[in-house]
C-alpha cells in the first residue's frame, strides 16, 4: 500500500487502486456484509483497511470491472464521511446493500425493497441540501437493481423508502430502554403506510441527496429482516436469505452497471 494519499476514515487513498480505479462501490451498512461481498462475490478481492471497523475491499466482478466493496457504518453521519471520501477516491456509483423493516403487510421478510426514492428524515442531509431537497435514487441504478432482481427471480417490492435516524424512537419501537415515545411519533408508521411508504432504514436518504447534490449514481437495496406490521422484532431466521438475495441483485446490478458497449 502506497498509503500518502490516505482518506482520514476509509483509511485508503487513490494510490492504494492501482491502474484501474473502481468507479463502482457497494456500501454495507455491517462490516461483515461488506466483507462477506468481498469474499463471495468479487474475484481476487484484496482488503484495503478495517480503520474505525470500516471494512473496505477492492476486486473485480465476472465481466474484469474493478469495484469495491465498504462500509457505512449505521446512521447517516457516518454514512456522509464514508461517501464523502469514497467520492474523492473517484467512485462515480454507490450501491447501498442493507437491512430494512418492512411497513406493508405485503412486503414479508426475507424478500427484498429497491429504493426508487426516500422520504428523509435525518439530520446529517440537512447539512448537504435543503431540506425540500429531493431524495431520489439514480433511475438508471434503480432499474438495473429491478432487472438484476428479475434475472435473479427474486421477490422484489420497489418504492419509497423511510430513512430516519434512529432505530428505536424514530421507528416507533416501544420496546426499548425507553417505552415512551414522543407524540410526533406516536402513530407515525401507520401514517407511512398509508402513504405507500415500503420500509425503514437509516441511511438511503441522504445517500440519494448527496448522489444528487455531489454528481454520482446512487441506488439502494435492502433485505427485509422485520415485519412491523406484526411486530417490533428482528426475524432472525429470515436474515441471511434477505441479504443473500440483496447481495445478489446489487452484484447482477453492478455488472450490467459496468458493462462496456457493444
Ligand atoms: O444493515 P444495515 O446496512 O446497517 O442497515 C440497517 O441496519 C441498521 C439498524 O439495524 C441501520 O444501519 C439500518 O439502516
Ligand atoms: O426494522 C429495521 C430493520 C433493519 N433496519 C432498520 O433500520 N429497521
Amino acid at each position: 500500500m502506497n498509503g500518502n494519499d490516505r482518506l482520514y476514515h476509509i483509511g485508503f487513498g487513490r494510490s492504494d487502486l492501482g491502474d484501474d480505479p473502481p468507479r463502482i462501490a457497494l456500501l454495507s451498512g455491517d462490516p461483515e456484509r461488506a466483507r462477506l461481498i468481498a469474499q463471495t462475490a468479487l474475484r481476487g478481492a484484496r482488503v484495503l483497511s478495517e480503520n474505525r471497523g470500516l471494512h473496505s475491499s477492492v476486486g473485480t466482478l465476472p465481466n474484469g470491472a474493478p469495484i469495491l466493496s465498504a462500509t457505512s457504518g449505521m446512521g447517516a453521519p457516518s454514512l456522509s464521511i464514508v461517501v464523502n471520501e469514497l467520492v474523492q477516491v473517484g467512485v462515480r456509483t454507490i450501491i447501498r446493500v442493507g437491512t430494512s423493516g418492512s411497513i406493508q403487510l405485503h412486503i414479508p421478510p426475507g424478500s427484498i425493497v429497491i429504493s426508487s426514492a426516500a422520504l428523509c428524515r435525518q439530520g446529517a442531509a440537512d447539512d448537504i441540501a435543503p431540506r425540500e431537497f429531493p431524495a431520489a435514487a439514480d433511475p438508471f441504478v434503480t432499474v438495473a437493481l429491478i432487472e438484476a432482481a428479475r434475472a435473479a427471480g427474486v421477490e422484489y417490492f420497489a418504492g419509497v423508502t423511510a430513512s430516519v435516524d434512529t432505530f428505536y424512537e424514530g421507528q416507533e419501537r416501544t420496546g426499548s430502554a425507553n417505552p415512551h415515545l414522543l407524540r410526533r411519533l406516536r402513530g407515525i408508521t401507520d401514517e407511512y403506510r398509508r402513504l405507500n411508504i415500503l420500509n425503514y432504514e437509516m441511511e438511503a436518504g441522504t445517500l440519494f441527496k448527496m448522489g444528487l447534490v455531489y454528481g454520482f449514481a446512487a441506488g439502494c437495496v435492502c433485505g427485509i429482516v422485520a415485519q412491523r406490521t406484526a411486530s417490533e422484532a428482528i426475524i432472525v431466521e429470515r436474515k441471511a436469505v434477505a441479504i443473500e438475495r440483496a447481495i445478489a441483485v446489487a452484484v447482477r446490478a453492478a455488472i450490467a452497471l459496468t458493462a462496456s458497449p457493444a
